[in-house]
């Protein structure tokens, strides 16, 4: 095959391909160059003062914009690639265009000094959830523009409300806590991810070059315009985002004369929905609900923010390694962390550099009450200029048995507590739960029958 850079080519699909598609023209484009004729980015500056100056994201390859984009990567994140299953399937045209009428936010968020800031905000699009309303002719005119972010309300019950309302932690007012089955109004707003790549490679402190070329060759080299358009600065990557949770009015979280507490969360699938007691993951998530909650009903404001990190972004294959080693080779907390680094050579991938963005797009500039323990999420917020005045770790009541060896372990390691920190001696004899034996789980069970039964 030979790869034709001047006009936009590509090279010939081969005849012997598997299942060749009449929906593509034989000529695959596997790259793009910035001299070559017809290639005519729609411009982009990232960080301009307002939407229509800063201009639309241009991701799509359909049909003529394939010259016009002005990003690298597919809408979507993680889901793009569901997305090109549909079309493969069938199912979906690939030059479908959304009917966006009715789309809007239930609330329009006030523009921020922070989106016209291409240090502030370098990981999601700040005009992401107003492309129908900024980009109207454009979209009318048939391009592909999507929305990155969205903004609706719902009600929401959590058991763990209703149990603070039965104990008298919460009183139902009506509005923000709206019975006692613990049904709570809410404001959502879901982000996916939007990387201004010169940003996010000093956030980390290395070059754009080398992001570029690391992520080039860590997805299996799957978006060459990583490194064949350098004057391509925005990539759309494949991978989770995130969800904003506003208790209160929407309108209180960047007013600086009333109080905002903030829990900041990352996935843990077994225990947030589940609740496997491994971790305190749910426990301090309610936790932050509640408190959330409160402080909207006191007058302030309340957001818990959901990044689908899984497993400190390790995933979750990894976690459940994790988990075996250490109920294998004995679970002290003192071990805790190694035996992460052991399987994944390192404790932690979820990079709390870029998590402050989007508190910077909803005008946060001080939190009251920080409802976390992290010092990663902490000195990253405060490093980008957002005050934390309290910090508040989960009460100890709330912390499963077998989670004290995980809590003790990251307490060791630096995070924030009012309690006591264990002496190295005193870690080694926080110890999890042991894993009984199925057959013996069996063994005892069968017992019992046969003895009911005589
Ligand atoms: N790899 C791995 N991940 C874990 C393990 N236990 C919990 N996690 C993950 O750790 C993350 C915990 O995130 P958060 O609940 O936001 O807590 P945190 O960042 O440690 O700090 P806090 O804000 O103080 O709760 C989630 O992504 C969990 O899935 C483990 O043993 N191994
Ligand atoms: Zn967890």
């Amino acid at each position: 095959m030979t790869m034709s850079t001047d006009p936009i080519e590509g090279v010939e699909q081969p005849s012997d391909s598997p299942g060749t598609s009449t929906r593509y023209s034989k000529h695959i484009i596997l790259t793009t160059y910035p001299g070559q004729s017809g290639i005519e980015p729609v411009p982009l500056e990232w960080g301009a003062a307002d939407a229509k100056s800063r201009g639309p994201i241009v991701v799509s390859r359909s049909g003529n914009l394939l010259k016009r984009r002005n990003a690298i990567g597919a809408h979507g994140g993680s889901y793009s690639i569901y997305n090109a299953l549909a079309i493969a399937a069938g199912d979906l045209d690939a030059d479908f265009r959304p009917d966006l009428r009715n789309s809007e936010p239930t609330f329009n968020f006030p523009w921020q000094p922070a989106w016209a800031d291409k240090t502030k905000i370098v990981s999601l699009d700040p005009y992401g959830h107003d492309i129908v309303n900024q980009f109207k002719q454009e979209l009318e005119a048939g391009w592909d523009i999507r929305p990155t972010m969205a903004v609706t309300r719902a009600n929401m019950k959590l058991a763990e409300i209703a149990e603070d309302v039965k104990n008298g932690l919460l009183e139902v007012d009506g509005s923000i806590l709206v019975d006692s089955s613990g049904e709570v109004r809410v404001t959502k707003v879901a982000a996916e991810p939007v990387w201004y790549l010169p940003g996010v490679a000093e956030r980390f402190g290395v070059d754009e070059g080398t992001l570029r070329r690391t992520l080039f060759e860590h997805t299996g080299g799957s978006y060459p315009e990583l490194i064949t358009r350098p004057d391509l600065k925005t990539f759309l990557p494949p991978i989770g985002g995130l969800t904003v949770y506003i208790f209160g009015p929407p309108e209180r979280i960047a007013d600086e004369n009333v109080k905002l507490a903030l829990r900041v969360h990352d996935e843990c699938n077994g225990s947030d929905v589940f609740q496997s007691d491994i971790c305190t993951c749910r426990p301090y998530l309610a936790f932050g609900i509640r408190e959330a909650v409160r402080e909207a009903q006191n007058g302030g404001s309340g957001v818990v923010i959901y990044f689908r990190k899984e497993g400190r972004a390790l995933g979750e294959v990894i976690k459940y390694l994790v988990y075996n080693a250490r109920k294998r080779g004995g679970d002290t907390a003192d071990k805790y962390f190694t035996r992460t680094e052991n399987i994944a050579g390192v404790r932690d991938m979820r990079f709390q550099a870029l998590m402050p963005d989007i508190l910077h797009w909803l005008g946060i500039k001080k939190i009251d009450r920080m409802l976390s323990m992290s010092n990663m999420k902490h000195d990253a917020i405060v490093d980008t200029g957002i005050k934390i005045l309290e910090r508040i770790p989960i009460p100890d009541e709330m912390i499963p048995s077998d989670s004290r060896v995980e809590i003790d372990a990251k307490i060791q390691s630096g995070y924030f507590t009012t309690g006591k920190k264990l002496t190295d001696e005193e870690l080694t004899q926080v110890k999890g739960r042991g894993w009984e034996k199925w057959e013996d789980i069996a063994v005892s069970r069968s017992t019992l029958l046969f003895r009911r039964c005589f």
